[in-house]
């Protein structure tokens, strides 16, 4: 049987699993090279705090990061998204007093014995990376009732949050650093930037060329938490419930020598094997 999109044949859905990549049409198959680097900007994509270079971004590339962003799914093809881009170094400045201001504040709320570590994680960029973005959501864009949002409605901000996830691996593929910056009171920022009621501010983050990606998350190295193994966390049938199988056993066995290799290796393109 066959999958049609636009009258354009996608898939045979009657293909067996091992040559199901063979089935769809030669145009919509990504070759091993793309898999690869698709999978590399997954697994090498990181927060980015603190190696923003002064360089400036050329039209043309945060234009692509942009449409990345702007082509992400959303609910009831909302695109509740706005994008206020800041290059202001005052602008920037008054940002950085409001997250100073929650930064203070967040450190009273851990327990005293990690106090002084939180303190000293670097946890923004706001004035070193020569672009800051808000990354908004427009509640009421698409109208009161919008398909797929009709009894969650949060959803609007998560398709919000879908685009900030596109611009973070677009902007890896292009080599810029991202980071993502949430310390900062959310009714302040809105004022700041003159964000309007029923628009919500989803991500502040800063962008920029970078020296370098770190191999491992920041607050992995620092010690602060370290990566949950994933076999731990995939459930079956019901929340919390084991495998009950062979075949489920099979998929946590896999999934736990996948994450070791990458633990210990790092993203290697043998990662993406045929089988
Ligand atoms: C919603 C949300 C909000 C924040 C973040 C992320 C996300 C998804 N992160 C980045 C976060 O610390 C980071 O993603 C994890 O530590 C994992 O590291 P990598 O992103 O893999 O490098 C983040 N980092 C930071 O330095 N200051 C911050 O305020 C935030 N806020």
């Amino acid at each position: 049987m066959e999958i049609l999109n636009n009258n354009t044949v996608i898939a045979d859905i009657n293909s067996s699993a091992a040559d199901r990549q063979g089935a769809v049409s030669e145009a919509f198959r990504f070759s091993d090279g793309d898999r690869r680097a698709l999978y590399q900007t997954i697994f090498s994509r990181r927060d980015v705090r603190g190696q923003f270079l002064q360089d400036s971004i050329p039209e043309s590339v945060l234009s692509r990061v942009l449409m990345a962003a702007h082509y992400a799914p959303s609910v009831g093809f909302m695109q509740p998204w706005n994008f206020v881009v800041i290059k202001s170094g005052e602008t920037k400045q008054q940002v950085r007093r409001l997250f100073d201001k929650a930064h203070n504040e967040a450190a009273e709320m851990f327990p005293a014995d990690k106090r002084e570590v939180y303190r000293n994680l670097k946890l923004e960029g706001i004035l070193e990376a020569p672009i800051n973005i808000c990354i908004t959501c427009d509640k009421q864009r698409a109208g009161p009732v919008v398909v797929g949002r009709t009894h969650i409605p949060e959803m609007d901000v998560y398709s919000s949050v879908c685009a900030v996830q596109n611009l973070w691996l677009a902007a890896r593929a292009e080599g810029l650093g991202l980071g993502w910056v949430s310390i900062l009171d959310p009714l302040s920022l809105k004022e700041l930037l003159e964000i309007p009621e029923g628009v919500v501010p989803v991500a502040y983050i800063c962008l920029g060329y970078v020296s370098r990606f770190f191999d491992k998350p920041e607050l992995q190295s620092a010690g602060w938490r370290p990566r949950l193994p994933l076999a731990e966390l995939v459930n079956f049938e019901r929340y919390g419930r084991p495998a009950g199988d062979d075949s489920g056993e099979k998929l946590l066995a896999r999934i736990s020598s996948d994450q070791q290799e990458l633990e210990t290796k790092g993203y290697q393109p043998g990662f993406v094997s045929a089988e």
